[in-house]
């Protein structure tokens, strides 16, 4: 997977929050995204997955030497992130049933093996609103990464997690990430300090 932004800007109303964004993100090396509150990080990467336009500029995706349409690029990528709500009147193990539903699960991880990745065995048959926020936080991290995806998008990944958290969402990282793209939003180094590729919105202004 290799994705091109070219000239890349956005605007809301008036206010361009970034402008001339030229980059290529490439499959196997990870890169952060990184800038203040409100600089712009989660816009551009709900451009990137396309669920937002840009107001100029290009951008491209290519996968197996094949480009794909913007329409079309859900289907490759898998996201957490702070605005992307579980359904919160399903169970954890209904939750893992709709999300495969719709991604294939990656090296066939099974329900129970997801579940002991969770160490949530306890509460499959538990509805999502009775978790905690940092519960429901691994669970989002947990069906990104475990979905096979060429992208995987993470924005404030380790936001509501513990250090035992931090520490689990690292272990996932090691895990779960060989040969995929990787984009991490962030301004908090724990997340991404493993990223040695860095996009500083604050160059874009
Ligand atoms: N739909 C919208 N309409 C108008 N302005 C918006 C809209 N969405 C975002 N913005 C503005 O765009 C700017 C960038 O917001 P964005 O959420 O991308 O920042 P961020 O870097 O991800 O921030 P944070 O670190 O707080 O998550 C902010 O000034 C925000 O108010």
């Amino acid at each position: 997977m290799e994705i091109t932004l070219s000239n890349i800007g956005r605007r809301f109303n008036r206010e361009w929050i970034f402008r001339n964004i030229d980059y290529t993100f490439k499959a196997g090396e990870p890169y952060a995204i990184l800038g203040i509150n409100g600089s712009g990080k989660s816009t551009l990467l709900q451009i990137i997955s396309g669920a937002l336009g840009q107001s100029e500029g290009k951008i491209a995706y290519t996968h197996l030497q094949k480009e794909i349409a913007v329409e079309a690029i859900f289907a490759h990528l898998a996201i957490a992130a702070p605005y992307l709500e579980l359904i919160e009147d399903f169970t954890l193990s209904e939750v893992l049933d709709f999300h495969f539903r719709f991604k294939k699960r990656l090296n066939n991880i099974s329900n129970p093996d997801l579940l002991a990745l969770l160490n949530m065995q306890s509460n499959a048959n538990k509805q999502l609103k009775y978790f905690s926020s940092g519960m429901k936080q691994r669970v989002k991290l947990a069906l990104a990464f475990c979905s096979d995806t060429a992208m995987l998008l993470l924005d404030e990944p380790t936001s509501n997690l513990d250090q035992q958290g931090v520490d689990w969402y690292l272990d996932l990282v090691n895990t779960f990430t060989k040969d995929r793209l990787v984009l991490v939003c962030s301004n908090q180094s724990h997340e991404y300090e493993f990223c040695p590729n860095r996009l500083h919105i604050a160059n874009y202004k």
